[in-house]
């Protein structure tokens, strides 16, 4: 796990501290939280901060399809799409050992000191790799609970042990992700909650799986007949918890719409846009998903 010296400083807000006011805050010593990681009472994990993990999200074996029938793997993904928005795949193909040394390697980036880290810092220079807590950290209000590194196609993204005034911030609030797919190399750390019928799920940590999400895109390119489902992370008080996501992105340039193939005769519902567009307007919404689709509706 992490050791206390190299998460001081570059904690959520600390971030900025460190760049802005060369300073190592001694809040994380203190146990308190910056004012500025305080979640309003309306954004805060509340009763359902340690939903249990639980199995009811669907675990599909893609091994199977050596000697199965493929259109059966094919329904069960539609399936879970359709109604989860989420699934985890099981012996997908990648490696244990892969998927170990890619974990460790970036247990090991968070773990170096804050000096090495810091030419990571998007404004110190026009490096892929950049390392944040948020991507619109100036407008957002209240600052997240974790450290971001993007390297090229990889985020990694680290949710430090919390302090102990337990239940005021979170890694990541209520969202869905502003892209095709995602896959989530979780760890044996849990976190992940997906929200369906109003309540909160956990997803169950399984050992070498990815869990996939569907994203908007893939939400309005099937005119709604797959479901982006709202997720956020939540954060342990007494373990650092370390995430490989890896987002499947269209260029900027692309243009999304329902594709006819997928419409089955209805209306689209969605009106067709460039992807930069929507990632502009996802930015300045902060991924609110109650207001971020809006302007991207048809009204039938
Ligand atoms: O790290 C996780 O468990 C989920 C992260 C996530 O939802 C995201 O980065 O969009
Ligand atoms: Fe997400």
């Amino acid at each position: 796990m992490f050791q206390l010296e190299s998460l001081k400083g570059l904690s959520c807000a600390s971030l900025s501290f460190y760049q802005e006011k060369k300073l190592v805050s001694s809040w994380y010593n203190d146990k308190s939280l910056p004012q500025d990681c305080i979640f309003p009472p309306d954004k805060r994990s509340g009763k359902d901060h340690a939903a249990a993990p639980c199995n009811s999200i669907p675990v599909i074996d893609l091994g199977k399809a050596d000697y199965d029938d493929w259109n059966h793997i094919i329904q069960q993904i539609l399936d879970a799409s359709q109604e989860f928005g989420f699934f985890q795949v099981i012996n997908h193909g990648v490696s244990e050992r892969l998927m170990d040394d890619t974990m460790n390697l970036f247990l090991e980036f968070f773990d170096m000191p804050n000096e090495d880290k810091a030419e990571f810092f998007p404004e110190d220079s026009c490096r892929k790799s950049t390392l944040f807590t948020s991507n619109n950290y100036y407008n957002e209000g209240f600052h997240l609970w974790r450290n971001n590194f993007v390297h090229s196609c990889n985020p990694v993204e680290e949710w430090p042990t919390k302090p102990a005034r337990y239940g005021l911030t979170l890694g990541l609030p209520k969202h869905c992700d502003p892209n095709l797919i995602t896959a989530v190399q979780q760890g044996d750390i849990p976190g992940l909650q997906v929200f369906k019928d109003a309540k909160w799920i956990g997803v169950e940590p399984l050992p070498n799986a990815f869990v996939v999400d569907i994203g908007y895109q893939l939400q309005i390119i099937t005119n709604g007949k797959l479901k982006s489902s709202e997720h956020r992370a939540v954060i342990s008080s007494t373990h650092a918890r370390t995430t490989i996501v890896t987002f499947l992105v269209p260029d900027s340039r692309s243009i999304i719409e329902p594709a006819k193939a997928l419409t089955d005769n209805k209306p689209p519902l969605y009106r067709a846009f460039k992807n930069g567009e929507f990632l502009s307007f996802y930015t300045q919404k902060v991924g609110d998903p109650e207001t971020v689709l809006e302007p991207f509706k048809l009204k039938n």
